[in-house]
């Protein structure tokens, strides 16, 4: 019995969607432009000259950009020996939980709540609640912001009064930064966690926990205990297809978070690093039948939303140098695909998300031209490729 493997490469899209003008992001490609920056000399810390990516581009990365942007990535575009096609997500959001549900076969039924981009960003009603429940006289943030940024700017404040850092982005999100010693690690996963069914309820996508530590002299940083309260996926997605089906799913990474372990059985957790190890190890364990979904989650939190050309190439760089480990633990009869789910070009202005296309690339069954497919046609071919029934609006490519 065949295995499936779906890997996310967490915002590495490569433009040319339909509606990115709705979202303010007509021309950006997260791929394109980084291969351009990189083809310019203008990406060389920790890194030098053209993106390099001989194996992901053996499969077909550089004919999936051209195919869904038209755009040229220099340095990539050799002639496809894998699957390799272009995703087009129809979802009402950009953020990563609506990338992920509809790659998993489930396009977002409704309208995300989106806080305005004012400042003040939250209703009173809102902020009283989050005191009332944190215990706190007041808030600080407040606003949309860059995490990064928002700590260094009200890190020394929050030590001082102890009110939790509240801030917003473009996506549906309620994110909350605080110390983990002067607020506490707990106190704030507790927080989050109280909070979450109210604005779930008001059809925020996430509650998240942005801890860190630090102080002002040597600044702030966030830890890795990030946690994030997500609405639950609101009907089955391929991770309940084939759970229900007696597969085993496995998760690498976020994976958990975004579907709130709904029709997961384990998942495997830790940086981008420590992920390709743990997703290497589940490839030898997997059983007959199994499903794998993994999200490397670093080249957006790391690279995209700090707008770092260089970064994010030598990830991307570094993700392709592991490529050729994976595919050598492909037994017969499995498939492997990579994907996306929504941009982040570093050279965007601003430090969202972008609207794009992703790549979808395969191995395991040969070369395979799919042309233009959508997000939850992912779900669909893997449905098929498992033998298991699939729901939702996706046709399998297979
Ligand atoms: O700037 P940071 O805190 O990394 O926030 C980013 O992370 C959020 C969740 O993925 C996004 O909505 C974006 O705002
Ligand atoms: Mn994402
Ligand atoms: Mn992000």
């Amino acid at each position: 019995m065949a295995r499936a493997f779906l890997v996310v490469l967490d915002s590495v899209g490569c433009g040319g969607a339909p509606d990115a003008a709705d979202f303010g992001d007509a021309g950006s490609n997260t791929l394109a432009h980084i291969a351009r920056e990189c083809a310019q000399g203008r990406a060389e810390d920790g890194r030098s000259g053209p993106l390099h990516l001989p194996n992901l581009d053996a499969l077909g990365l550089g004919a999936a950009i051209a195919l869904a942007s038209g755009e040229a990535a220099p340095g990539l575009g050799a002639a496809p020996r894998g699957l390799w096609g272009a995703g087009t997500e129809v979802s009402p959001g950009k953020d990563t939980p609506s990338g992920h549900w509809e790659l998993a076969g489930l396009p977002v039924p409704w309208d995300w709540h989106y806080f305005p981009d004012t400042n003040p960003c939250f209703p009173p009603e809102l902020v009283a609640e989050v005191c009332r429940v944190a215990g706190t006289e007041g808030i600080l943030g407040n606003r949309h912001a860059s995490g990064t940024v928002v700590i260094a700017e009200e890190g020394a404040r929050h030590v001082e009064t102890g009110w939790p850092i509240c801030y917003t982005s473009a996506d549906s999100v309620f994110q909350i930064a605080a110390h983990e010693e002067h607020f506490g690690l707990e106190r704030l996963l507790k927080l989050c966690k109280d909070l979450a069914p109210l604005l779930h309820g008001m059809k925020v996508g996430r509650v998240i926990a942005r801890p860190f530590v630090g102080d002002a002299q040597i600044g702030f940083t966030r830890t890795t205990n990030r946690k994030d309260f997500a609405i639950l996926p609101p009907q089955d997605t391929l991770c309940d297809w084939a759970q229900k089906a007696g597969r085993k799913v496995h998760a690498v990474g976020k994976i958990g978070d975004i579907f709130s372990m709904r029709g997961i059985d384990d998942v495997r957790k830790g940086s981008d690093a420590a992920l390709m190890e743990h997703l290497l190890e589940v490839m030898d364990l997997a059983e007959e039948g199994s499903f794998t979904f993994a999200n490397f989650v670093e080249f957006d939190s790391l690279y995209g939303h700090r707008r770092d050309v260089s970064g994010y190439a030598r990830a991307l760089e570094w993700f392709d140098a592991q490529v050729p480990r994976l595919l050598a633990r492909l037994r017969d009869g499995d498939l492997i695909l990579f994907t996306a789910d929504h941009g982040n070009d570093p050279t965007w202005h601003g430090t969202d998300h972008t609207r794009e296309r992703v790549p979808v690339l395969g191995a395991g069954v040969g070369e395979k031209a799919i042309g233009q497919v959508g997000f939850a046609d992912v779900a669909a071919s893997i449905a098929d490729h498992l033998e298991i029934p699939a729901q939702g609006p996706g046709r399998s490519f297979l």
